[in-house]
Order: C-alpha cells, then structure tokens, then sequence
C-alpha cells in the first residue's frame, strides 16, 4: 500500500530522533499513530451532534435546575498537542416547558473535545452550545489533567485546571449560581 503523507512524515521524525522506524516494533506504528491521532482531532471532520429538545408536557418550577455531571472526555492540548483528560458538569437553567435530551448533553462535549483546544475555549464552547438549545442559563465546569503538564515541561502528574462558564440566567442571578456551583463542586 502507498504511504500517505502523515506516515512518511512519522516516519521522518522517528529518524530525527534517533529511532530505526525498520524495526519490527516500529515498523507499523506511523500507520498506527497517525489513525490515533485521527481519532483526536475527529470533531473536525464529524458533524455536530444536535442537541435535541423536548417538550415537558408539564410546568417546570421557575428556578429548577438540571444537572449533567461527571462526563468524561479526551482531548489535545492545542499548544503542545498531546492529551487532555478530564470531567465536565454542567448545569442548566431549562425554559418551564422544554428540556435538552440527557444523552445528547455528553454527545457534544465529547465532540467538542476531539479537536485540538484550550481548556477555556472548550469550557465556553460547551456553554454556548447549551444556550443555544434555548437553555435560560448554564454553569460549565471542567476539570482536566494536560499531559503537557503530567509527563514533561513541569513534570507534575498532580496539577488539576478547573474552569468554569457562566452564561445567561445565571450570570445574572448570584444565588442561581451558587446553587448550581453547589451541585457540581465536591
Ligand atoms: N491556559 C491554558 N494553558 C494551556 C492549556 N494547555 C496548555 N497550556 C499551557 O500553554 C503554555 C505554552 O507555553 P510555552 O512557553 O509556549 O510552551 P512550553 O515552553 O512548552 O511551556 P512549558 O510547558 O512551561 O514547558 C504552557 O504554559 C502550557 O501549560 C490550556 O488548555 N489552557
Ligand atoms: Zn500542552
């Protein structure tokens, strides 16, 4: 099979540093680590998941809140290009009569993830995207561990970054928010 570009180009860079790509252990892995790296980035070259809606058929209160917390993702840290993991919760102030489909919450933060990103520009990314699907108002937050930061530069495994996005209903009404920060942060 002809190699593709990213291929050779892996293949380079395993010289450059010293390798012999030849060796049996390392002779598939240009293939093999330009698909993981397809897989990363695949929020480019995927369509959006819909954030569908339904009708509640039944009044919500005024000040009910909705809480999505704890989905995981992966993602690439967009200066260094290696992986981000981490959590993001998110709560939401629905309209009374129309709420956003459970599953289609983690759907798009996973989506979202799988590209290369700042972890603030995610995290308002996500909050946007709530708003969008007629949300009142939302609260975003995200913790994740770089690898940028775990395995190299400052070397330590420890270091968290939390962030947070505050939009609408939320932003305007101080105890919203601190309810909702209440239901997420443990
Ligand atoms: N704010 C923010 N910074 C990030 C994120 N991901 C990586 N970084 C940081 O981006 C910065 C890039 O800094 P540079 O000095 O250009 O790169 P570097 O020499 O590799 O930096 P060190 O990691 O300190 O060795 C680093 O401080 C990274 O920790 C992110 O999602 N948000
Ligand atoms: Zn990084």
């Amino acid at each position: 099979m002809e190699e593709n570009v990213l291929e050779v180009a892996i293949k380079k860079f395993l010289e450059e540093m010293g390798e012999d790509p030849s060796r049996p252990g390392l002779s598939e892995t240009p293939e093999r680590y330009v698909r993981a790296l397809r897989e990363l980035f695949k929020g480019l070259e995927t369509p959006k998941p819909e954030l569908k809606t339904f009708k509640t058929e039944y009044l919500l209160g005024e000040n009910d809140l909705i809480v999505v917390k704890n989905v995981s993702f992966s993602s690439l840290c967009e200066h260094h290009l290696l992986p981000i993991l981490g959590r993001a919760s998110i709560v939401y102030h629905p309209k009374r009569d129309e709420v956003i489909g459970l599953s289609k919450i983690p759907r798009i933060v996973k989506w979202l993830a799988k590209r290369p990103m700042l972890q603030e520009r995610f995290t308002a990314m996500i909050a946007d995207e709530i708003m969008k699907a007629g949300a009142r108002g939302v609260y975003v937050l995200v913790r994740a561990k770089h690898s940028c930061v775990a395995v190299r530069g400052v070397e330590d495994p420890d270091v968290e970054m939390i962030t947070e996005a505050v939009r609408g209903t939320l932003e305007a009404n101080p105890s919203l928010l601190e309810r909702a920060r209440k239901l997420v942060l443990d």
